[in-house]
């Protein structure tokens, strides 16, 4: 399984088409819209938000309600596009006053100066239409798409905030993931209505106020994964590598680790490996989950508990210093509009995109076309695990 996106931040619209998806899987607008609409919540978006309310069009390879087999084609609306026509028209515009409004003064942080560098742009608005993180909408469109297929086959995902400038969620004891679940889907800050939450939001609130911008750390925890889905034989096959990728392909991303992660470093083997443990019933288990669900690049059948940084926001109310590139004078720009904390949101990219790791290596593992057969598939490899 992949994809690929297209479109631009304020043009007409986004697209994505998603290529080998089995055949046979439920699959409705309302199944996307719900993760859509969990991406547009959250505390310390800019004005941009207030504008969208995004929804899918599926327009190719599902009917009556089943995917076909066939690439999927999804399709989210700009609604902002109406008050960008002109400046994003795809026909060659005449008019001087438009063109005067090119973007010359590169962000610090953000894609700017080195996509001009690399694609060779005068006008940065070419970069920054596509580097920006709107696109990452029909990335939760594709990744609703594989957490329909993993519900199918009994794995569960849940994406939530860990912390957000500095302050720590509490409350994170959960009885199971269904419960995670049900709470991460009314609101992806389950802790807005603790105490940590409500440090969280005067963290944003404050950042704001003195025109800068905070980061954070998101978690995402999988279950039900029979072990042995990925393989240690090749770099590329590893299972670990590719969601970390898929981490830290998702806009100001910067770092990601497994289980305990970098506190690895700080402790002996002894409290890090997670001894092996047997039963009739379960077979092969593990006492702990440090290593967060891999080994040799491969699932252990514990939960895969992955977390992503992501640094603060570029655009600041109260900007770094940076150059022009056509005057080459330096300058502190004033800006128009921007987020000043999108962690809630990227909680939810990040749930899609490990949803759509997983899922692809399910979907390679176990049959390719039918999601019956990959059904039975998976049902007999946990049935060999446990009576290995
Ligand atoms: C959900 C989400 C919303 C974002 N909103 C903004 C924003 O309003 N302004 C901004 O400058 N960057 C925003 N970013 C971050 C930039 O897209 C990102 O920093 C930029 O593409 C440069 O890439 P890099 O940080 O990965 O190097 C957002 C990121 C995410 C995931
Ligand atoms: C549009 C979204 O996020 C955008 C990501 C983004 C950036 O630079 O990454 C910049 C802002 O765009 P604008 O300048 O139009 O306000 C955000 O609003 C979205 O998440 O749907």
């Amino acid at each position: 399984m992949r994809y690929l996106t297209a479109g631009e931040s304020h043009g007409p619209q986004l697209t994505a088409i998603l290529e080998g998806v089995p055949a046979g899987l439920e699959l409705r607008a309302e199944h996307i819209n719900k993760e859509l609409a969990r991406r547009q919540k959250g505390y310390g978006r800019g004005r941009r938000m207030q504008i969208e309310k995004d929804e899918v069009k599926i327009v190719g390879g599902v009917r009556h309600g089943k995917t076909l087999g066939s690439p999927i084609a999804l399709v989210v609306e700009n609604r902002d596009f109406q008050h960008w026509q002109t400046i994003m028209a795809v026909e060659p515009i005449d008019d001087e006053s438009e063109v005067k409004r090119k973007v010359t003064r590169p962000r610090p942080g953000h894609a700017d100066l080195n996509g001009a560098l690399k694609y060779g742009h005068r006008d940065m608005r070419n970069v920054l239409e596509r580097s920006s993180a709107r696109e990452t909408t029909v990335r939760v469109a594709a990744g609703a798409v594989a957490k329909r297929l993993l519900e199918e086959v009994g794995i569960r995902v849940a994406g939530h905030v860990l912390e957000i400038g500095g302050v720590r969620a509490e409350n994170l004891d959960y009885r199971s993931l269904e419960e995670l679940q049900e709470v991460t889907e009314a609101s992806p800050v389950r802790c807005f209505d603790s105490e940590a939450g409500q440090k969280m939001m005067e963290a944003i609130d404050l950042a704001k106020k003195n025109g800068d911008s905070i980061g954070g750390i998101v978690e995402v925890i999988v279950e039900g994964v029979p072990a042995g889905v990925g393989s240690y034989v090749h770099y590329d096959r590893k299972l670990d590598a590719k969601i970390a990728a898929a981490i830290v392909s998702i806009n100001a991303f910067k770092g990601v680790e497994f289980g305990i992660g970098f506190e690895a470093a700080r402790r002996p083997g002894s409290e890090v490996h997670d001894e092996i443990i047997w039963s009739p019933e379960q077979g092969f288990s593990r006492r702990t989950n440090r290593a967060g669900g891999f080994e040799g690049g491969m699932t252990t059948g514990m939960p895969i508990v992955v977390r992503g940084v992501m640094k603060p926001i570029p655009t600041l109310y109260k900007p770094l210093q940076s150059v022009d590139i056509d005057t080459k004078e330096p300058f502190t720009a004033s800006i128009e509009r921007s987020d000043s904390c999108a962690v809630p949101a990227a909680s939810v990219v990040a749930e899609a995109v490990v949803a759509w790791e997983v899922a692809a290596a399910i979907v390679e593992q176990f049959g390719q076309d039918r999601i019956d057969l990959i059904k039975e598939n998976i049902e007999r490899a946990r049935r060999y695990a446990r009576e290995f």
